[in-house]
């Protein structure tokens, strides 16, 4: 609790002056809705018992001039907390992306992204809408509660105490609520993250779920977590009714006190008609928000609840960055070392890369190949620091790359996978993505190096066409020739790729295999390796297999150790014909060859 207030603090700290004034408003404010009973008292004793008409005039007066004063400050007041809120949530989405971009893969391995993306919309709404009014209208009940306690005591004790004798219950009440509605939202927020995330597997999978036709068990398994969702919600809301109408009744109990032996008093004379109609009107200016208390009190609720998890996210420190004083990276020669490496995932039970050595020189193309899971993935993430290293040390050019500036190490990195993500945003700036900076002659240059040139001045706009979700859909071919485009234009001295192309026409093929080449000319590459023509171009092939590497060589020396690569080899030669044929057209997966199945060739 009390470093989830800290954490409030520092959000509202930089708004410290505005809060201040709206709270001067709020005062004033509230100091005249209490004048407005002690006016009517006066009124009723002193005009209407005297008789005197210039009495009235002057309190009408009086009360317009009031009321005058009370819209203009209620709406610098209002205008005042609103923007305070906005101002709040605006740095809170801001700092919680920054923040999320700066964690980890591994982080993110376990974090479901709808519950990322429920956290900065949803709960930072919540956040702010109680920043905004909720915080207001508690601040106001404290300051009636308090002023009309003094003003009623100082009156007549007595009275007093009768008539605010019913808020003690409502007290308790509302305060026995609050303390279980702050986890029931938290129940309440999670599930919606629950739902946040199916949706958003869906609609990204929607082609999968088609394709098994899976729709009614999609449907199905959204309608449950939406039903635990509502049902959640249906929870809070019957405590809240339950809290509710015993609020509303304390507060008229409260007045029938005061009519009942205020009106006594009166009869008997011991108090004045006019008192006893301020005291009700002090009740009932309490009535109102009194009832608001419970709201407050589950706006508060929900508040927390979205306060705890957002900074739940704030104060994971990531696990991946530039140490304290990073060596600076100059522009690395790009000879790449693993020694004694051996990697697992926070989740895996057993080591997924075991005692790795390797050496790789300058400009060497270093094809890896391997049965799928074996670790060709896992192996090449730990360069540009995706994961750190369990034990052993990943070097470049002789540096331990945790030692080096991360941006900087990253941005000499260039990766095309097989799967491209490209922006929702135009041919452009996708190209430009790592260097905004680029010039145009610079972007088309890349582009035309990509193979991508032609393509993209058929596009309605051009190089303005926007892609993705608000624009044309490409290809499978052009987006990865995108992507080699936008890896050219950061001209990174190392480079990352997954060479399979998902079906693509011999022409397209073609295409990409020169981008490709180019792309690869004069630097470091790592390749996992789908194609025989790709491994057998490598000056270096490694092997692997569960999460080893167990040959490396050039593919005549692998040939010859007549080993495990002799065995894959083998299996593809058996197709011989084919595989001539198929060589520039079809990728042959060498993934998928059962390298397990060497045992029973032997
Ligand atoms: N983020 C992760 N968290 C936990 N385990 C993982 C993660 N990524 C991969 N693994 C596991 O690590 C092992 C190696 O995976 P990796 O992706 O490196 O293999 P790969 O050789 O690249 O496979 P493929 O050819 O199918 O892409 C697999 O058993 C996989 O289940």
């Amino acid at each position: 609790m009390k470093r989830h207030l800290r954490n409030l603090k520092t959000l509202v700290k930089p708004y410290f002056r505005q809060i201040v004034l709206a709270s001067v408003f709020l005062l004033i404010l509230t100091v005249i809705e209490m004048a407005f009973p002690a006016i009517i008292r006066q009124v009723i004793d002193v005009g209407l018992k005297g008789g005197d008409q210039r009495f009235l005039i002057v309190a009408a007066g009086l009360i317009l001039g009031l009321g005058l004063i009370k819209a203009l400050v209620n709406f610098r007041e209002q205008y005042l907390t609103e923007w305070i809120a906005h101002h709040v949530a605006y740095d809170l989405r801001n700092r919680l992306y920054n923040h999320i971009q700066r964690l980890s893969f591994q982080y993110h391995d376990h974090m479901p992204t709808g519950q990322l993306i429920s956290r900065v919309i949803e709960d930072v709404r919540s956040l702010q809408s109680f920043a905004g009014h909720g915080l207001v209208e508690l601040a106001r009940i404290v300051i009636l509660l308090v002023g009309i306690g003094i003003l009623l005591f100082s009156r007549h004790p007595v009275l007093a105490a009768i008539a605010i004798s019913p808020l003690i219950p409502m007290v308790l009440l509302t305060t026995d609520f609050g303390k279980r509605v702050g986890r029931l939202f938290l129940a309440v927020d999670n599930t919606l993250g629950e739902l946040s995330s199916i949706l958003q597997e869906n609609v990204v999978g929607v082609q999968v779920v088609r394709a098994f036709a899976q729709e009614k068990y999609e449907t199905d398994r959204f309608d449950q977590t939406n039903r635990k969702l509502f049902d959640r919600q249906i929870t809070v809301v019957r405590e809240w009714a339950k809290v509710m109408p015993s609020t509303i009744f304390l507060v008229t109990l409260g007045t029938i006190l005061i009519l009942w032996f205020g009106g006594q008093m009166a009869i008997r004379g011991e108090i004045t008609v006019g008192e006893l109609v301020a005291f009700n009107s002090y009740m009932l200016l309490l009535a109102n928000p009194a009832q608001q208390l419970a709201w407050l009190v589950n706006a508060a609720g929900e508040a927390y609840a979205g306060l705890q998890r957002t900074f739940e996210i704030l104060e994971t420190e990531p696990d991946i960055q530039s140490p304290p004083n990073p060596i600076p990276c100059p522009v690395f020669r790009g000879e790449i070392q693993f020694e004694r490496v051996s990697f697992r995932y926070k989740q895996s039970e057993r080591p997924i890369l075991r005692d790795i050595n390797l050496k790789i020189e300058p400009n060497q193309r270093v094809a890896i190949i391997g049965a799928t899971g074996s670790g060709k993935t896992t192996l090449v993430n730990l360069i540009p620091r995706f994961y750190d290293v369990s034990e052993g040390v990943v070097k470049i050019d002789g540096m331990d790359v945790r030692q080096m500036d991360l941006p900087s190490l990253r941005r000499q990195i260039g990766i095309v996978l097989q799967t491209s993500l490209l922006f929702s945003t135009t041919i452009r700036e996708n190209l430009a993505y790592g260097r905004p900076d680029a010039s145009e002659e610079e972007i088309i240059a890349a582009a035309k190096a990509a193979q991508a040139h032609e393509f993209i001045l058929e596009l309605p706009q051009g190089y303005d066409t926007v892609v993705g979700e608000r624009g044309v859909t490409l290809s499978g071919g052009q987006r990865q020739r995108i992507a080699i485009g936008r890896a050219l234009l950061m001209n990174p001295r190392i480079l990352i790729l997954d060479d399979s192309t998902s079906s693509v026409d011999t022409h397209t093929e073609h295409l990409i295999q020169k981008a490709l080449s180019t792309l690869m000319e004069g630097r470091t590459t790592l390749i996992i390796a789908q194609r025989l023509s790709t491994v057998k171009k490598a000056d270096l092939i490694l092997v692997m297999d569960q999460g080893r590497i167990v040959e490396q060589g050039t593919h005549h020396q692998l040939l010859a150790l007549d080993g495990l690569y002799r065995q894959i080899y083998d299996l593809q030669l058996k197709n011989q014909e084919e595989l001539e044929d198929d060589l520039l057209t079809q990728p042959i997966d060498l993934s998928r060859v059962n390298f397990r199945s060497r045992n029973s060739l032997e």
